[in-house]
């Protein structure tokens, strides 16, 4: 975390972490949650393309190359598309919690610029749960896992239930998502954790 008191900073009381049983294996590839997300979808010509990967504990690592179509500044990553990559790459440790979350609060610390066709190497690790809400922590490194620091999050989630989405998503994606059985399988997989 980065030192502040803020409202992504854990209460006192707030629980460690707890790895799911059959949460995927560190190292095992996170597969891309919806074909049309911004962030890992390959639907998504100009999107992120993050792939996540579990790691050890409750954490996860992902790749992501900025491209062209990621620029603010000329040659330069946007930072919105930036934080972006931090709330995507976060958005993966729900599969070692097993639980559907969606991020509360990203507060989002730009520390170098990031050039386009540099490889950001992204860690997140939950730090502290406390009962729905999941704080969590996370680091963009540019060029390597040890490359120096260029953006750094702490957030904080919360878990929903698949209502969240079938109520507040436009219908016609919705009604799509609910046809596919394979959509419908990995959703259900998760609201039976215990
Ligand atoms: C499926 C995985 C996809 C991953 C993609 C990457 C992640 C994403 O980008 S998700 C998309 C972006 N996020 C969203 O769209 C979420 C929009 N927000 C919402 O829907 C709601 O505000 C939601 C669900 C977060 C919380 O609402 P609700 O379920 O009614 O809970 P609520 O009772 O308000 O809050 C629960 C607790 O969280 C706290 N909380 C909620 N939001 C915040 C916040 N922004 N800051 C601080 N605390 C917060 C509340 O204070 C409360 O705390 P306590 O239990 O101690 O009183």
């Amino acid at each position: 975390m980065s030192g502040r008191t803020t409202a992504a900073t854990p209460p006192p009381g707030a629980a460690p972490p707890a790895r799911h049983p059959e949460a995927p294996a560190p190292g095992e590839i996170i597969g891309s949650h919806y074909e049309y997300c911004f962030g890992c979808g390959g639907g998504v010509a100009h999107g992120l393309h993050l792939q996540t990967r579990a790691g050890e504990g409750v954490s996860v690592t992902a790749e992501f190359q900025v491209k062209e179509a990621h620029q603010g500044a000329p040659g330069l990553a946007h930072g919105g598309v930036l934080a972006t990559a931090l709330d995507e790459t976060l958005g993966g440790l729900g599969w070692l919690l097993r639980v559907i979350a969606v991020t509360g609060r990203l507060e989002t610390d730009f520390v170098r610029p990031v050039p386009v066709g540099a490889v950001l190497h992204l860690e997140a690790e939950v730090v502290a749960v406390a009962g729905r809400k999941i704080f969590c922590t996370a680091t963009g490194r540019i060029g390597a896992p040890d490359g120096p620091v260029a953006v750094r999050a702490d957030a904080l989630f919360i878990e929903v239930k698949i209502d969240h989405f079938i109520e507040n998503g436009r219908k016609q994606e919705i009604q799509a998502v609910l046809a596919d059985p394979d959509q419908v399988k990995v959703a259900r997989a998760f609201e039976v954790n215990p």
